[in-house]
């Protein structure tokens, strides 16, 4: 177990070349937000653009429209509901982040086996929330890609089937190895599983423990991805930089919001670039 350490900002974080447009810092489609969870997806999708990611796509209930555009009016809007939309939509995207708010109703599944079906392997697909426990429920095959599974304890013990006093590394190392995935198992110590390495990371405050929190993961997680070279790196550097920001806030505040994490992503990022 390695691990992490703020070498791991440095590392990963570049410095942006002079000559480069918002194709070069990836695009992203964030799919989830039914009509009760719109603010986990708003969430995510704010953390992907507060991270840097170039375009950013929300395909989620058109009831959530408004909220998502006055609260992030860079980010583009599709309707969840329509299958041939979101179809076309993620092909043409780098990065996909799927779960945050999305249910667990038939019509959240139907969405899920949509976007399944259209991923190519060259994509990376991070699933999060809701669409973990909808592969668990229904034992959805996963389709070919750079997966990153996002599961709090409860959500890895649905997928894994390892009840939560026995997800140790010995325990979880293999069932990661048959998902052939990234698996960021999160908790107050949460580690980072790829299928040659496992990571902790030592940051975080229970100041985090607040709905909504995770989702804001799932979105720096695939803002990361999208900009970074590494993509293990990339998501190592994400988990780390929301504890780290997380554990700053905290030093004077009692609970830590996630869009205060979201707000100053920006700065902390500047702080940490690789400066050569
Ligand atoms: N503002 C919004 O729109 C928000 C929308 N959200 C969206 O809601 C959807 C459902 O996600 P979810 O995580 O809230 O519910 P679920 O998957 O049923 O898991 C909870 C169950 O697991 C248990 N549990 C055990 N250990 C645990 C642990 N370490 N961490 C967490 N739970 C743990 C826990 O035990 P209990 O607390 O009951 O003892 C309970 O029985 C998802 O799409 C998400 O994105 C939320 O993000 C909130 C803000
Ligand atoms: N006590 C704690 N200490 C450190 N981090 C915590 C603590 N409680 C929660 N977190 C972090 O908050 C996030 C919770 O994720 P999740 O349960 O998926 O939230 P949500 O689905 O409500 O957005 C994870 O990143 C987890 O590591
Ligand atoms: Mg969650």
């Amino acid at each position: 177990m390695q691990t992490l350490s703020t070498e791991i900002l440095t590392r990963t974080i570049r410095q942006r070349p002079a000559d480069s447009y918002k194709g070069t810092y990836g695009r992203i489609t964030l799919i989830g937000g039914n009509r009760n969870f719109g603010g986990a997806i708003l969430m995510a999708s704010a953390a992907a653009v507060y991270a840097g990611a170039g375009l950013v796509t929300t395909i989620t209930d058109p009831s959530n429209q408004g909220s998502l555009h006055a609260r992030l009016p860079e980010a583009m809007f599709a309707d969840f509901n329509d299958l041939a939309q979101t179809q076309d939509l993620v092909k043409g995207t780098d990065v996909i982040v799927i779960g945050p708010g999305l249910g667990t109703s038939p019509q959240s599944l139907t969405i899920l086996n949509n976007v399944f079906s259209v991923v190519q392997p060259e994509q990376t697909l991070v699933i999060d929330g809701s669409a973990i426990t909808l592969v668990a429920q229904h034992q959805l095959a996963l389709p070919q890609a750079h997966l990153i599974f996002t599961p709090h304890q409860m959500e890895w013990q649905r997928l894994s089937g390892i009840a939560i006093a026995e997800q140790t590394p010995a325990r979880n190392q293999p069932v990661v190895n048959q998902l052939n995935a990234t698996v960021v198992l999160k908790s107050h110590r949460t580690q980072i599983y790829t299928p040659t390495a496992v990571y902790e990371n030592p940051m975080g405050t229970p100041a985090q423990a607040t709905g909504g929190m995770g989702d804001t993961l799932a979105g720096m997680v695939g803002g990361f991805v999208a900009q970074f070279t590494n993509k293990t790196d990339a998501v190592l550097a994400a988990v780390y930089s929301h504890s780290a920001i997380a554990e700053e806030l905290a030093r004077t505040q009692y609970v830590v919001l996630p869009h205060q994490i979201i707000d100053v992503l920006p700065q902390f990022m500047k702080e940490h670039e690789c400066k050569n």
